[in-house]
């Protein structure tokens, strides 16, 4: 291949794994897109569409998509898994057989996995024997795959526990549209990630219940605070949260229609039952189960989290939303200072 272009084995053929081939294909690597229906992939190398996830969108020659798993990995410069969290584990048992020599994987999913309350990379580290793994990347930040494929502007981070493997996945994909940050900080921008999507569910319920923009910055600024009290305990760097991973991917899905979170918050908020809208949704919802997971975080590490616990009581213990917004209005009063200085405080006082 030549000229530092490399073949990369795109997992999972949905909406971010196919926007993100194309970034690859466009920076001129060849992507072997992964996926499991066998009509996605045939799409995808006849008439260079996924139509499915996709639409519209006319795929570069670099893609060639598969479903063959051998043919996707072997010879690889880098692993990227791009299915949802819940797919994460059972994906990897698949991908480990062919994999013959250590090699950087790079995710670039936005959950956390309830029960374990694992961070992907520690699902990934968990399931992948040490002598295959180079490095693991987390590639994350604000870009709904809609607008990436249109290849307007977008700004996204990479982060790693080996800085020099994150800086190699920096110039795999950036360019002149899609800018790639690094961030020392895995824990924090894999927590920004995934908690954000919780809050876009609760953008979307204040909105489907006709609140408005007060509502929602309410959310956002709160919603922030709450990760942030929350991933510090973690052990994350709480000026990550001001960043990309944090403050700007909170930006992107709570004020969007393209974001997934948003959509199905809407629905709730409109007085839809929960599996009716993930039914129609068709796509990956990551904020449910993150929500699940934050409760239990929640309890693990004592952190009050008001937004996530209201929202937890809406999905899983059939609460009203309306009734949860009144909860949160209601709530005793406490100093914005107050908690601020405590999240920058919390990494050193232990
Ligand atoms: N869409 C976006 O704009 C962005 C998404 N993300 C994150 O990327 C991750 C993937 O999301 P996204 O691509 O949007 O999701 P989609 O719902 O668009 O696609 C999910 C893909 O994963 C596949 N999949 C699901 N379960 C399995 C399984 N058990 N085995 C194999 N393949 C499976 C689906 O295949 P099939 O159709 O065959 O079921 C489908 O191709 C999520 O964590 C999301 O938060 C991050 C940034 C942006
Ligand atoms: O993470 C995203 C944008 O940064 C996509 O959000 P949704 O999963 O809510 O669509």
């Amino acid at each position: 291949m030549g000229n530092g272009k490399v073949k990369v084995a795109m997992i999972g053929a949905g909406s971010w794994g196919t926007a993100l081939s194309l970034v690859l294909a466009d920076n001129g690597h060849t992507v072997y897109l992964w996926g499991k229906n066998q009509q996605t992939i045939d799409e995808i190398n006849k008439v260079h569409e996924n139509k499915k996830y996709l639409p519209n969108i006319l795929l570069p020659d670099g893609i060639h998509g598969t479903t063959s798993m051998e043919e996707a990995v072997r010879d690889a410069a880098y692993i990227t898994l791009s299915v949802p969290t819940k797919a994460m584990r059972e994906v990897i048992k698949q991908i480990i057989p062919f994999v013959k020599s250590p090699i950087t994987f790079v995710h670039v999913s936005k959950g956390i996995e309830p029960e374990s309350l694992l961070r992907i990379s520690e699902i990934m580290e968990e399931e992948i024997p040490k002598e295959l793994i180079k490095s693991i990347v987390v590639l994350s930040g604000p870009s709904h795959a809609e607008e990436v494929s249109l290849r307007h502007p977008t700004t996204v981070t990479v982060s790693s526990k080996s800085m020099e493997e994150a800086q190699k996945v920096q110039d795999l994909f950036i360019n002149s549209n899609f800018r790639v940050y690094t961030n020392p900080d895995i824990i924090g921008v894999e927590i920004g990630g995934a908690l954000k999507n919780i809050i876009a569910v609760c953008a979307g319920i204040t909105d489907g219940l006709g609140y408005g923009d007060n509502a929602k910055a309410a959310l956002i600024t709160r919603g922030l605070a709450e990760m942030a009290r929350l991933g510090t305990k973690m052990g994350a760097n709480p000026l990550t949260f001001a960043g990309l991973t944090g403050i700007g991917d909170l930006i992107v899905t709570c004020t969007s229609p393209h974001s997934r979170n948003w959509r199905a918050g809407n629905q709730l908020g409109k007085g839809r039952q929960m599996e009716e809208v993930l039914n129609d949704m068709g796509m990956a919802v990551e904020g449910i189960r993150t929500t699940k997971a934050a409760h239990q975080l929640s309890e693990k590490y004592n952190v009050e989290l008001p937004i996530a616990s209201a929202l937890y009581n809406v999905l899983f213990n059939g609460g009203d939303p309306k009734k949860a917004v009144d909860s949160l209005m209601e709530r005793g009063k406490t100093s914005e200072m107050e908690d601020l200085i405590n999240i920058l405080a919390s990494q050193y006082i232990e």
